[in-house]
């Protein structure tokens, strides 16, 4: 069948730079697709962009950094947002739902550093930026001697503060850098197995308000199958655990041939206990790997390490 699109869309993006980038993306794909249609972004700051003093864990999370663009849509001043899906809540509010989820980028995380190649080169007591906590543990647990600390902003906020000499190295996410043309700037790419990603990271994903059929179809060739499975299991590890960032928690799975591998993990925030699982399952039922993932974890002790985590934030 074919789609008829309206006369003019409007998608809300946050107005970072990597928001902007991801934005022009979806603009580019659906003119290509609908080159009658005329296609602009709104560009709007967020609560989430607006905090850069405080955990945001402890204002609010992540709904900060979708909340305006919900409104917009709302308000029929946009057609459509476009997210990282790493920033998107797990549960959206109701009357939202997610369109397409594109092709992964680069899931990986980065080391990058003015100078040193990697993490295994930094000294003892030497400065690593992140404020995921998921990467706190995961590097507290494998290089206990290096001082991790709290990095905010978006991406060229973060580099500036590297460059400025504030930190030895700091961890980003390799999708962010490559899509800013910035990619020489990764010293060494963390494999999964070191560093196991979060879940939903490198994929971007086209939020929509509830019932906007018309649009369902129009984004529907955007949405790229694999990924939308893969991360439909890793965000439900996330959301049996409660869906906040305030815990270390890694979901990433992989795709091949209609196959899903399935990896997660959840930890203290000093690495010091652990739990992680590995499955394998058909990935045409991502949300049942995933729970059984996250049994697998409850198995090993994740319910006592999340208490853990409550007490030492609640401390
Ligand atoms: N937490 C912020 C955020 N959300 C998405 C990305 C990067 C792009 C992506 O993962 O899709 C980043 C930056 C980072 O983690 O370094």
């Amino acid at each position: 069948m074919k789609v008829s699109p309206p006369a003019k869309l409007v998608i809300a993006s946050r107005e970072s730079r990597l928001a902007m980038w991801q934005a022009e993306h979806v603009r580019a794909r659906l003119s290509a697709l609908y080159p009658q249609c005329s296609i602009e972004i709104l560009g709007m700051t967020t609560k989430g962009d607006q905090i850069l003093d405080r955990t945001l864990s402890k204002v609010g999370g992540k709904g900060l950094f979708v909340k305006e663009l919900e409104v917009a849509m709302e308000e029929r001043r946009a057609d459509l947002a476009v997210h990282s899906l790493k920033d998107v809540p797990m549960e959206l509010p109701e009357g939202f739902r997610l369109a397409a989820v594109l092709e992964r980028e680069d899931p990986r995380d980065a080391f990058v550093s003015n100078d040193f190649a990697s993490l295994d080169d930094l000294p003892a007591g030497a400065i690593v930026g992140t404020s995921s906590l998921r990467r706190q543990a995961l590097i507290a647990a494998r290089y206990p001697h290096l001082e991790i600390r709290p990095l905010r902003g978006n991406l060229d906020t973060r580099l500036g503060k590297l460059d400025r000499g504030e930190y030895a190295a700091i961890i980003l996410a390799a999708a962010g850098l490559k899509r800013l043309g910035l990619p020489q700037r990764i010293r060494a790419l963390i494999e999964p197995e070191q560093s196991l990603p979060a879940p939903g990271q490198g994929a971007m994903a086209i939020e929509i308000l509830d019932g906007r059929d018309d649009l369902l179809e129009l984004l529907a060739p955007l949405n790229h199958e694999a990924t939308a499975q893969a991360v439909s299991a890793e965000r439900t590890v996330s959301r049996v655990f409660g869906g906040s960032c305030q815990i270390p928690l890694a979901a990433f799975a992989t795709v091949e041939s209609g196959a899903m591998r399935l990896r997660a993990m959840v930890a203290t925030p000093d690495g010091k206990r652990i739990a992680t699982a590995d499955a394998n399952g058909p990935a045409n039922a991502p949300d049942a790997l995933g729970t059984q993932i996250a049994t697998t974890l409850q198995g090993q002790g994740a319910d006592d390490i999340l208490a853990a985590c409550k007490a030492m934030d609640a401390g």
